[in-house]
């Protein structure tokens, strides 16, 4: 970590990894000091203006006993979230690549409980994503009691849906072909859909046969991404409560496969796939981060000071130093 230099703020390390072709931008908030507001996170996110990521994953130290870090996410429109599963695996290999611990098993605090992390040979990891919650209250989900599969208006149109968290809200359809799925017009509609008050994830979900499955994600607050973790494990659980899917699957995304297993009501998911690493990076943090006071001028690197939504979003810092 560098000394901020008169008028500019302090550089902050990161590294750009990718969990299929779902991308993140990895933070260590644990050896040097991390502040970025949801409105910088935005521009960072911008794929045009920015680095380009799907989630920011920051690494913080534990706040429980018998874990190892604390992880938190942020989706690309600057909203904190519960859960990232590819985002999890990324994080059991940046830990290590980091040398902030050593272990294979590496027990995580998110937002909605504890997930172990294993990492394996050729940077795969396999991810415990936890016990999928199905009561409507929970996930949350505007429905008068659990179904396994639910009726939803959207404008003139009807669609079945599971509704599933896993530490995160997911809507899950069945479609012939993922392909052809409205992913682009129902996606958004439904993320955002009332029966959702904390929005939620979209899945399009094409079963192949009994242990393979095609699946599309609409992400909420990052749009369709190569491929989403704990979508494939709402699917998954989704295609086993509808009599569709055996235990164990290779789920096909955009970006690649993961192997899911779900043993059935009371048993957690787990995850398989793989992880990468793409490059290392520094980027220096505006030295003033007041929305009112921070300049705009250009400065020829990536600029979350150069913010074109200035003064739209004034709201409180998502992370402490
Ligand atoms: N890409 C992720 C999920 C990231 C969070 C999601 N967009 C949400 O808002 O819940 C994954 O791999 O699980």
């Amino acid at each position: 970590m560098s000394q901020p230099r008169r008028g500019q703020g302090p550089m902050l390390s990161f590294t750009k990894m990718h969990g299929l072709g779902n991308d993140f931008m990895v933070v260590d908030a644990i050896s040097q000091p991390f502040r970025l507001r949801p409105d910088m996170i935005r521009e960072l996110a911008d794929r045009h203006f920015g680095i380009g990521f799907d989630q920011l994953l920051v690494v913080e130290p534990p706040g429980l006993p018998d874990v190892d870090f604390r992880y938190r996410i942020f989706n690309s429109d600057g909203s904190e979230v519960e859960q990232c599963g590819n985002g999890a695996r990324c994080f059991a290999r940046f830990v290590r690549d980091q040398r902030l611990t050593n272990k294979k098993v590496i027990r995580v605090q998110t937002a909605k409980g504890v997930i172990e992390l294993r990492v394996g040979r050729g940077g795969m990891v396999t991810v415990d994503m936890g016990v999928p919650e199905l009561n409507p209250p929970a996930i949350p989900f505007a429905a008068d009691r659990r179904k396994d599969v639910y009726t939803v208006e959207v404008g003139d149109e009807t669609v079945e849906l599971s509704a599933i968290s896993m530490g995160n809200p997911h809507g899950v359809l069945v479609v012939d072909d993922v392909d052809a799925a409205p992913v682009g017009e129902l996606g958004p509609r439904l993320e955002s859909h009332p029966r959702f008050p904390a929005r939620a994830n979209i899945g399009f979900l094409q079963i192949i046969d009994r242990s393979h499955a095609r699946l599309r994600v609409f992400e909420r607050g990052s749009g369709e991404t190569m491929a989403c973790g704990s979508g494939a494990c709402a699917a998954v659980v989704a295609g086993c409560l509808r009599g569709l899917l055996d235990s164990r699957v290779d789920v096909e995304l955009k970006g690649g496969h993961l192997v899911i297993e779900w043993q059935g009501e009371g048993a957690p998911v787990m995850m398989e796939g793989p992880t990468a690493s793409v490059f290392e990076g520094q980027l220096r943090l505006p030295g003033d981060q007041s929305p009112r006071r921070r300049k705009s001028t250009r400065q020829g690197d990536t600029r979350p000071g150069h913010n074109r939504q200035q003064n739209r979003h004034r709201q409180p810092a998502t992370s402490k130093p």
